[in-house]
Order: structure tokens, then sequence, then C-alpha cells
């Protein structure tokens, strides 16, 4: 018999899980299963990888309801006795009232579900399982663990945009995004960097979403995105920064509206709109379009930006990091990135690059840079296994 943690990562249309066995204290969770469902709303698919047997099977019924219950009753009538103590979610914003992972009740969800207009294309979708496991479940924990929280470190006057304080105090400022990524590959670098883990280092999640961050003794000091997720990097369909007199021109001269410039800034843009053809980086590295080459390049350019204005804010760099679907797969991005960042001393290794390294620069690098996987389901089982044993023992507030 194993007590068991559940992650659950939601989008728009697919929900992706893991669980994790929970040792004794001290003991990182164990991955035992990890899986995804797509289709939802429609006929969704559901798969369950698994050391001791999975599935791999198409639903009837559409919608959370119907996968999550499928996936908890696998946990409870699997043969190996799992008992499932408590279920963590990727939150994508915490508000400035969330950073630290917490324990969720119906008040802080409804606070959560406040926070919609700021990231409309994930918080939505984030709690609704929530909402589904609250019903089904009513005395499973449930702990929050916000992208937004590992930026709470940056200093108050890199999160200021230069606007009336009125507006700021509103909670109208740079946040960040990806955080649970970022926290993990942090807790990764004493394995990759040793001593110089604590040093100065830029990592690059390039996912769906794609963001960078400078990090400075395992701590975040600042990030590209911002206010919302739509900041930063060119991104599968979001445009990344933007000038905002483009938007004011969209209103008065095209007729735009919030909806309308919602579905250009978030859908239609970045690498799908420059390309015309997908905003998979994958489809654009086959195409042999010139408005394909071209989203890539622009995707590249943008990073080397960001990077200088990271190394900037750092004040210097001792390692480059890429994680994220396109960062850990991608070897011609990579490479595109380093190549621009030669000013910076950085030397690639192609053929390590090639192989998806781990260290894919080379040995005259004066900047090592490396290929970290990321793994945002562990931090959220650590964070979620925390929270639950912090409380057991009684130490924070009670649950409302
Ligand atoms: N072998 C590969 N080569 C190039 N790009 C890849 C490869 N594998 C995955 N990707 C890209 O990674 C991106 C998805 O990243 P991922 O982090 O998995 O997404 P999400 O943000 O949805 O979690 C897609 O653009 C996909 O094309
Ligand atoms: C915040 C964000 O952009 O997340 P994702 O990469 O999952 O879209
Ligand atoms: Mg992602």
């Amino acid at each position: 018999m194993s007590d068991v943690i559940l992650t659950l990562n939601a989008g728009s249309t697919s929900l992706k899980f893991s669980l994790f066995s929970v040792g004794s204290d001290g003991v990182d969770p164990t991955p035992l299963a990890d899986g995804d469902a797509d289709g939802l709303g429609d006929r969704p698919h559901l798969k369950i990888t698994a050391a001791s047997g999975g599935i791999d099977t198409a639903l009837d019924a559409g919608g959370y309801e119907a996968v999550l219950a499928r996936v908890l009753d696998w946990i409870e009538t699997h043969d190996s006795g799992m008992t499932l103590i408590g279920a963590g979610h990727r939150i994508v914003h915490g508000g400035p009232e969330f950073a630290a992972p917490v324990r969720l009740s119906k008040a802080i969800t409804r606070k959560l579900a406040a926070l919609n207009p700021l990231a409309p294309l994930h918080q939505p979708h984030n709690l609704v399982p929530v909402r589904v496991l609250g019903a089904s479940h009513p005395h499973l924990p449930q702990v929050a663990c916000f992208d937004t929280g590992f930026h709470a470190s940056n200093a108050p006057l890199t999160t200021r945009y230069a606007i009336p304080r009125e507006m700021h105090d509103a909670g109208i400022r740079r946040y960040g995004f990806h955080g649970l990524s970022y926290e993990y590959i942090a807790s990764t670098l004493p394995g990759y960097l040793g001593g110089k883990a604590d040093g100065r280092v830029v990592v690059a999640h390039l996912g769906g979403g794609a963001s960078m961050c400078a990090i400075h003794k395992g701590r975040s000091v600042a990030s590209s995105m911002g206010f919302s997720a739509i900041d930063g990097l060119v991104m599968a369909t979001r445009s990344g920064a933007i000038d905002p007199g483009v938007l004011l021109y969209l209103m008065s001269e095209r007729d735009m509206n919030e909806a309308a410039l919602s579905d250009l800034l978030y859908r239609r843009s970045g690498l799908l709109g420059v390309s015309g053809v997908s905003g998979d980086m994958r489809a654009l590295l086959a195409s042999p379009t010139s408005e394909a080459r071209e989203a890539v390049d622009l995707f590249i350019y943008r990073i080397g930006r960001e990077l200088g204005s990271l190394v900037a804010a750092l004040g210097g760099l001792d390692a480059l990091i890429f994680t994220g679907g396109i960062g850990e797969h991608a070897a011609p991005v990579r490479a595109g990135v380093c190549e621009g960042a030669n000013w910076l001393g950085i030397g690639l290794d192609e053929a390590a690059n090639r192989s998806d390294g781990p260290r894919i620069s080379d040995a005259d690098s004066a900047v090592p840079v490396f290929v970290i996987p990321t793994n945002e389901d562990l931090m959220i089982a650590r964070h979620t296994l925390h929270v639950l044993r912090v409380q057991a023992e009684g130490h924070t507030e009670p649950k409302i």
C-alpha cells in the first residue's frame, strides 16, 4: 500500500497528469505513472503510462468529469494498492495575493477565478479540475501551485510598469510565469554546475508558451513575461512583446475590440501568424517555405534580444540553460541562439547539440550551456507534499 499524490496541469482541451508515490520525509516523491487526456469536450482520449500497466482508450463521455473519474478509478482499483492523499494543481496566475503554494478552499478558488481575465488561455481551465475533484472527493486536500510564485523574489522595481501608482497598487504589474519549471531547473543546477550553481544563470523555457528567466543564487531576478503570458518571446500562437501603439492603431483604424485583440494576441500570432502554416516548431523546421523559415528566425532573434536584457539585469552570465519542448529537442533553434550569443563568449559543440546535450557548449566556451529537461509535475508534487506535511503538523492557518 502506498500513498500517492496526483498532479494536474489542465489546458483548454487537454489535461496532463502524473502520479507520485510519497516516500519518507526528505525523500523526493517517486513517479509512478503519468498520462494525458486530449479532445476534452468532444471525444476524449485517455492515456495512462505506468510500469505496472496503463490505459490507452477513447472515452464515450466528454469533459473533465469523465476523465478524472476514470483516472481516480484507475488509482483506486490498481493492484499495487494506492491511496490518494492529495492533488496538486498547476495554477498559472496567483495575482498579487498568492505566491507560495496553498491548500485550496472554496473561498481561495473563487479568488483565483477572479484572476481569469489575467490569463484567459490558462486560468479558467486550470480551475475546472479543482471544482470537479472538490465535488467528487470533497475531503481530498487540493493544493494550488502557482506559475507566478517563483518570481515573488523579483525586486519591486523590476515588477513596475511606468504607469500611475494607483494602477500598480491595483495589481497591474509584472508577474512572470513558468515559475514551476524555473524552480525545478534551479533545483537541478548543483548537479550540472557544481559550485557555480549559485551564479548568474539564464534559463530559456521554450514550449508552446515561451519565456526566459534570470536566476541568481537559485532565485528569480527578472523574466521576459510580465502582467500576462503574452509578453516577451515569440510563442506558438502568442505575439510576445508588441508596441502598445499597434493595439491603439488596430482599435482606431481596424475597429478591433477587446475580444478581437485577445484572439489576435493569444491565438493568431506568434509562429503561426508569421509562418501562416503552423505554431508547432517541429512542423516549421520541416517546412520548406520562406515564411516558416522567417518565423523560426524571428523566434531565435527575439530570444537573443531577451538574453541580452537578462544578462544586463544579472550583471553577467555564468550559465545558459535550455528547457521546454523546443529547448529540449529543437537543435537548430539552440544552435541559432548560441550563434547569436557569440558576443558572450559562447561556443557550441555541434555534435553534443545534435544529440540534445546535456552540455552543448564546447570546451573553449566562456559560458557553459546545458539542455535540462524540465519537470513541472515533480515540482507540483514536492510543493503539494510539503503543504500537506506542514498542515499535518498544525503549522498553518485553519482551512476555510
Ligand atoms: N523533436 C523536436 N524538434 C523540434 N521541436 C520539437 C520537438 N519535440 C517537440 N518540439 C516542440 O515543442 C513544442 C511543445 O513544447 P512543450 O513544452 O511540450 O509544450 P507545452 O507548452 O504545451 O507544454 C512544440 O512547438 C513542438 O513542436
Ligand atoms: C504561462 C504559459 O505560457 O504556459 P504554457 O507554456 O503552458 O502555455
Ligand atoms: Mg508548457
